[in-house]
């Protein structure tokens, strides 16, 4: 039997950047539910394309669906409803944690709604304890560390309760059990309420571990998209990352992994390829 799709946005022939950079017809769908992954090398477009997305940016052409209805068309409030971002760099405010979170709930508030409900301070508490801040609760936010302050930011994008979460390098500081346990919570979210996930993400083997679909970004374009297996293939990888990679499946998952080969060991591979 053919899966349903329920397509959440649609993206068509998006072009536009900045004078020297542009993004070239992309085109893609995300389907409910989905957990996908924009990966490719530095400046490849990673960063614009969420940009254009947020509106941030302008395109010069394409068309961006948000459930049927065009993105750039939809007031700003039901978009900051719908759609919420995580970004890298993360204010460096005097503001208590909490209070921080709770800019979330921010496109909820009724005209005339000078503070925060109940309900919203409990929605705040409730990702702040998921995220593992909320010992945190009423420190300034300035005084988390970097690592600390991204997991607030992914609380206050959680608390928005959102049907699309933007993250553009969520685990970027993070060690090695925070990047676990973000993604873990990011996926737990994904299926449990359906929440929809679009990340920008480095790192090809946590994007192997935890997306349904990737788009391989590589001078603007959209240079393969698919399940991790159709993109995270070494004659790919190593065209667009222009470095020699190894794939293997993970011995637990059956993802693909891949594995970097220095530039001293690439005779002993070219051997074992021939
Ligand atoms: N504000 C800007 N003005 C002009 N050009 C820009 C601007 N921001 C980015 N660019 C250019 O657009 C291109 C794509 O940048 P983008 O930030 O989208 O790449 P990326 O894939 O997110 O890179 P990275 O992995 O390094 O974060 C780069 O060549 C960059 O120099």
């Amino acid at each position: 039997m053919e899966e349903i799709k329920n397509p959440l946005l649609q993206i068509d022939a998006l072009c536009g950047g900045y004078k020297s950079f542009n993004l070239q017809q992309i085109g893609f769908t995300l389907d409910k539910g989905d957990f996908a992954g924009i990966i490719g090398p530095n400046g490849s477009g990673k960063s614009t394309l969420v940009k254009m997305l947020l509106g941030d940016l302008k395109r010069s052409s394409g068309s961006m669906l948000l459930e049927g209805k065009e993105l750039s068309a939809m007031p700003v409030r039901q978009k900051a409803q719908t759609i919420a971002v995580v970004t890298q760099h993360i204010e460096d405010t005097s503001m208590s944690v909490l209070e921080y979170v709770l800019l979330g709930r921010l496109p909820y508030r009724e005209l005339f709604q000078f503070f925060e409900k109940r309900e919203d301070v409990a929605k705040a508490e409730k990702y702040m304890e998921l995220t593992g801040i909320l010992k945190y609760r009423d420190q300034p936010l300035s005084s988390l560390s970097g690592g600390e302050r991204q997991l607030a930011a992914m609380a206050r994008a959680l608390t928005q309760e959102p049907k699309l979460l933007l993250l553009d390098e969520p685990t970027s500081q993070l060690d090695i059990s925070h990047q676990v346990q973000v993604l873990d919570l990011v996926r737990e979210l994904n299926c449990e309420l359906g929440l929809t996930v679009l990340m920008i993400i480095h790192d090809l083997n946590l994007a192997s571990s935890y997306c349904n679909k990737l788009l391989l970004l590589n001078g603007g374009k959209l240079h393969t998209q698919g399940m991790p297996d159709e993109v995270l293939q070494f004659s790919i990888i190593e065209e667009v990352y222009r470095t020699v990679v190894v794939t293997r499946p993970n011995p637990v998952t059956g993802r693909p992994t891949v594995f970097l080969v220095p530039r001293h060991q690439i005779e002993k591979l070219k051997k074992e390829r021939e």
